[in-house]
């Protein structure tokens, strides 16, 4: 079958740093090679070829998944998403924008389709309506996700593992023990590329109406600022009892994964590892940012601690990057979507069992972002910073404590955050320094916010 990922392999070089998915922008393209093409739709207007590509560039070869449009003639609609001509006469552009083709998508998970290999399946009780018109959502992030209705999301993955997406993976585990807290899963696109299983797209249940929590978390410090007078406890949006729902939430998901996937002991003789992986990311992140250097001997010993406390760690399949933004709330519940894990860390460490406190760590890190983030770059900064500096610690702590607290309330936790504090105290750290690596490399601005907490927990 004849497709046109040859020629449009040429186009990409400078078409895919541009995207807000493509992970690594700071290191020039080597090369671009195709690794798998196949049709997965023609008509007389449009074709759908899915491309996987393999780009080299940074050191490293990454594979990303391409859905590739093609029509003779580009509607003024579809501009934006142009790559370019791969013939005369033939543009080629992101089909994930043109809702005639992902209308395509959602068609053959409801009809149980194959194509060349890759799987369109729904869940065996799931009946998909496929009259929903589909749109692209706004904010575009490590994937890329389209909407039908208002009632199905489907995420199609840009930067592909070899192996079952964690996303899927405990999504369908999570619906086989029917947890409350999550996005039903309604379907796949799953197959094999380069003798490995991968994870194409997930069909979810969409949950209109939301406000995530990052937007619920800031809206309560904007207001902070702006009433300087009023106590944390009287402004009408302290968030500190949607934050004890959170912690219930995220302590229920820990439940339900305890009941689906099980759970392992790291024994007092194997802790030394653990501490190990946390002094080999700070590694690698020390020969990045230089700013980090002065905080190593005490980032050190936080770790070290972990191994001379002598507490052996239950561990669990958790949630993995669990912040703000990764929580949504409906009219009546807390939701956690998007269960990939830290998308820098290799896929065998994301599917690694881990302590669930490294997810309570990610929360408590959330809310110190949630905090700070609204003086970075605000002209008025170092005005306003003594006035409120003082009052977004509190909030962040008050916050902090309502979270755990929530996580404690209905009894059905693996390990309590206030009985291990050193363990607590190092996943707090060992997120802050991922975070630093990924503020430098996604918004150098903000690189602030980890390395002042990292001050904070280093050194107290
Ligand atoms: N089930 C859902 N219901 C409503 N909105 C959702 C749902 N899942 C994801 N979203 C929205 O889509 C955004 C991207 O989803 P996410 O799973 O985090 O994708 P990515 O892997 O690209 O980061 C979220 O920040 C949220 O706003
Ligand atoms: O949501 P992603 O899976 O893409 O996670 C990555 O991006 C997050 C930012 O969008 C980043 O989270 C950091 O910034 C948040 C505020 O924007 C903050 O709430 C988090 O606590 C902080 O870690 C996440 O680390 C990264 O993996």
């Amino acid at each position: 079958m004849v497709t046109h990922a040859e020629a449009l392999t040429g186009l990409l070089s400078s078409w895919l740093p541009k995207q807000r998915w493509f992970g690594d922008k700071q290191s020039e393209i080597d090369d671009v090679r195709v690794v798998s093409a196949a049709l997965w739709f023609s008509d007389a207007a449009a074709r759908l070829e899915h491309v996987v590509v393999g780009v080299a560039s940074g050191g490293r070869v990454e594979r990303y998944q391409l859905l590739v449009g093609l029509r003779a003639e580009l509607p003024e609609r579809l501009e934006h998403a142009r790559i370019g001509d791969v013939e005369p006469g033939l543009t080629a552009y992101d089909a994930a924008h043109d809702h005639e083709l992902t209308g395509v998508i959602r068609d053959l998970i409801a009809a149980d389709a194959d194509r060349e290999g890759v799987r369109f399946r729904h869940e065996p009780d799931v009946v998909i309506d496929t009259d929903l018109a589909s749109r692209p959502i706004s904010a575009e992030q490590s994937n890329t996700s389209v909407v039908f209705g208002g009632e199905y999301i489907m995420k199609l993955f840009r930067k592909l593992d070899r192996g079952v997406s964690p996303d899927l993976e405990l999504h369908r585990a999570l619906r086989g023990v029917g947890s409350a807290h999550i996005a039903d899963l309604y379907g796949a696109i799953e197959g094999e590329l380069q003798d490995a299983p991968v994870t194409y797209g997930l069909l979810q249940k969409f949950f209109a109406n939301t406000a995530d929590g990052w937007a619920m978390a800031t809206a309560s410090v904007r207001d902070l600022i702006n009433e300087p007078e009023t106590p944390l406890e009287e402004l009408g949006s302290d968030f500190s009892t949607e934050a004890c729902r959170l912690g219930q939430a995220v302590a229920a998901v820990h439940a339900d994964l305890v009941s689906a996937l099980g759970t392992e002991v790291v024994a007092v003789d194997r802790l030394d590892s653990v501490v190990a992986g946390m002094n080999a990311r700070l590694d690698a992140v020390l020969r990045r940012v230089s700013g980090l250097a002065p905080f190593e001997p005490g980032i050190r010993r936080v770790f070290a601690e972990v191994a001379s406390h002598g507490e052996p760690v239950i561990v669990q399949r958790i949630h993995g990057d669990l912040h703000l933004g990764q929580v949504l709330r409906t009219l009546t519940n807390w939701v956690l979507i998007d269960f990939e894990g830290e998308p820098a860390r290799p896929l065998p460490e994301r599917v690694a069992k881990m302590s669930p406190l490294r997810d309570v760590a990610g929360m408590l890190r959330s809310f110190d972002y949630a905090a700070h983030h609204l003086l970075v770059g605000h002209v008025e900064a170092d005005e306003i910073a003594p006035i409120v500096d003082a009052r977004v610690v509190e909030w962040a702590d008050r916050n902090r404590a309502a979270f755990i607290e929530g996580y404690a309330k209905d009894g059905v936790m693996l390990a309590d955050p206030e009985a291990n504090p050193v363990l607590l105290r190092a996943l707090e750290l060992d997120k802050a320094v991922y975070e630093v690596a990924y503020e430098y490399d996604n918004r150098p601005s903000w690189v602030d916010i980890p390395l002042r907490s990292i001050a904070r927990l280093a050194t107290t």
